[in-house]
């Protein structure tokens, strides 16, 4: 059985001050850290104080992009180096929003995965289809080819602790969410393309996300499929009482 990953995704929003209030807030709740992981992505200017503000709970922090190089002369960019050493342990990579606006490609997405391991990070790798490509009935080969090419390289031990995040571009900030048997479909091929290069038990360990419109209201069903083992949340995980929803349907999936 995989454990569920919850990943809230903030995006550009939020103050330092919202943060710290987030923060907070989730340090007086309960979830049953056994039972599902539950992961912030916030902006790279108050990690810092993330990391500080929820050591010892059950929250843990991610960064949402990061530089395949230690360090450098990259004006405005963060490495994993760096995130390693503020106590982050996580990092999004290869987002549709940073492929769209900061021309992420296949390859860099590649070295980045390479990069947060060696720099200790998990990587939280995000793969998806535009709705042109749905509608040419493309979607599986879309996915599958922007899987492998960001897994190329890595050992079966990296493979395993990765985790992949199936966010169809349509769906995002849209309202619209994939029905539940079409987003388990595409994470049943995606464990395949796993499956075909590394063998059943690593393909079976996996854990893939689904992102895309997730709220309260359609986690249970997404969560209930067999291949969807956690959910990469953008505007439903800003408020500290629906992200706590969503991590009480992981726990409880
Ligand atoms: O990383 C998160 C995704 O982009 C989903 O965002 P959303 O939940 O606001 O649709």
């Amino acid at each position: 059985m995989r454990k569920p990953v919850i990943a809230g995704n903030w995006k550009m929003y939020k103050t330092l001050g919202e943060a710290k209030e987030f923060a907070l807030q989730l340090k007086e709740l309960q979830v049953d850290s056994t039972k599902v992981d539950a992961v912030i992505c916030a902006p790279a200017l108050f990690l810092d104080q993330l990391v500080q503000a929820t050591k010892g709970s059950f929250i843990s922090i991610g960064a949402q992009t990061m530089h395949e190089e230690k360090e450098g002369a990259f004006t405005g960019e963060v490495s994993g180096h760096q995130l390693k050493d503020l106590g982050v342990d996580y990092v999004v990579i290869g987002h549709s929003e940073r492929r769209q606006y900061f021309n992420e490609t296949d390859e860099s997405v590649n070295k980045k995965v390479k990069s947060a391991f060696e720099n200790s990070l998990t990587p939280i790798i995000c793969v998806g289809e535009t709705l042109e490509q749905r509608e040419q009935n493309e979607t599986e080969t879309i996915v599958s080819n922007q899987v492998m090419a960001a897994i190329e390289g890595l050992t079966e031990e990296q493979l395993i602790q990765s985790i992949i995040a199936y966010e169809p571009i349509w769906a995002i900030g849209t309202g619209k969410t994939a029905t539940a048997d079409d987003a388990n479909d595409v994470c049943q091929a995606i464990r395949e393309t796993i499956l075909d290069g590394f063998g059943e038990e690593v393909a079976s360990k996996v854990r893939i996300q689904y992102g895309g419109s997730v709220k309260p209201e359609n986690i249970e069903e997404l969560l209930s499929k067999e291949h969807i083992d956690g959910a990469l949340v953008g505007g439903a995980s800003l408020q500290a009482d629906s992200f706590v929803k969503l991590l009480e349907a992981g726990a409880n999936a």
